[in-house]
């Protein structure tokens, strides 16, 4: 019997999938969120990078990787909205189908704010939709860092990232992390690596998993520079893009999880994590010490 992964492959996973080498036994499919958190649940796959509300949801039956996620502190780039007039005045935004984990989390903020505007799905370019009678819509992964970057770009040898405007084209956009940010304070964890609690990963994967993450984070610069290329963005966006995910599920991710569960799925099941392996930590801060390029 093989055991199968299921990947969501965006470029924000890169440095974890990039350089991993399955060990026998082991096979991976890919998709998009919604794809994989219904193979998982279904049982196509046993394991996979899944938006973490669906693994609130089904925290009855599934348990996660206690040191794997991709999170961030503040903004993230690549699940934004992009909107034409002010969020108090949204009457109709677009949603994507490929995403579960940006639909609550919007959900969230919107109510934060006491908003409710019709929310549909429909795909297609953030620009095309905003022309065509749409005043928001929802982007995640490549196709969002890219189309942010139109928007706020371009960087400047005297800019950076941080430094880019919300606005321009006539497009505002909003970073759905940062404003989880303001909001919470906490950390935002977009996915976690997931299991049916019944058959949880061979050890062999899971560390391999762990050196292909410390070789992607030691070798950032690298995977950065392949990725610009493929997503056609300066190198520097995409490593400081790649740069600011929390990939460690750390005690303060948790804390924004555990926050985001109580807000978006209350009364779910309590949320379970496999144990913690011994001596990892060590390696997780230094791991990118002198990669970077300035
Ligand atoms: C930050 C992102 O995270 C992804 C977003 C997901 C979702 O919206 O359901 C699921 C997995 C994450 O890897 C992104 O792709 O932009």
């Amino acid at each position: 019997m093989t055991y199968q992964a299921g990947w969501i492959h965006y470029t924000n996973v890169a440095p974890i999938l990039d350089s991993l080498t399955l060990p026998a036994g082991v096979t991976a499919i890919t998709g998009v969120p919604t794809q994989m958190n219904a193979a998982l649940l279904s049982g196509e796959v046993d394991i996979a990078n899944i938006s973490a509300v669906e693994f609130i949801r089904h925290a009855d039956v599934l348990e996660a990787l206690p040191d794997f996620s991709v999170a961030v502190l503040g903004p993230v780039y690549s699940v934004n909205l992009f909107h034409t007039v002010p969020l108090e005045r949204l009457r109709r935004v677009a949603l994507t189908r490929q995403s579960a984990m940006s639909v609550a989390l919007l959900e969230v903020l919107l109510a934060a704010r006491g908003l409710s505007p019709a929310l549909e799905r429909a795909e297609g370019e953030a620009e095309d939709l905003l022309a065509s009678g749409y005043d928001g819509v929802l982007r995640i992964g490549d196709s969002a860092l890219r189309e942010w970057y139109r928007v706020a770009g371009p960087l400047t040898p005297e800019t950076t990232m941080t430094m880019l405007p919300h606005e321009g084209r006539g497009i505002t956009v909003t970073d759905l992390a940062e404003e989880w940010f303001r909001l919470t304070g906490h950390p935002f964890v977009f996915a976690v690596w997931a299991y049916r609690r019944d058959n949880p990963p061979p050890p062999a994967l899971v560390q391999a998993m762990r050196e292909a993450r410390r070789h992607g984070i030691g070798h950032l610069a690298d995977v950065a520079a392949r990725h610009a290329r493929k997503l056609g963005l300066p190198e520097r966006v995409v490593q400081h893009y790649l740069w600011n995910f929390r990939y460690h599920l750390e005690a303060p991710d948790r804390l924004g999880l555990h926050e985001f569960a109580a807000q978006a799925v209350p009364g779910h099941a309590p949320l379970r994590f496999g144990p913690q392996p011994e001596g990892e930590r060590r390696h997780v801060l230094s791991a990118s010490a002198g990669t970077l390029k300035p």
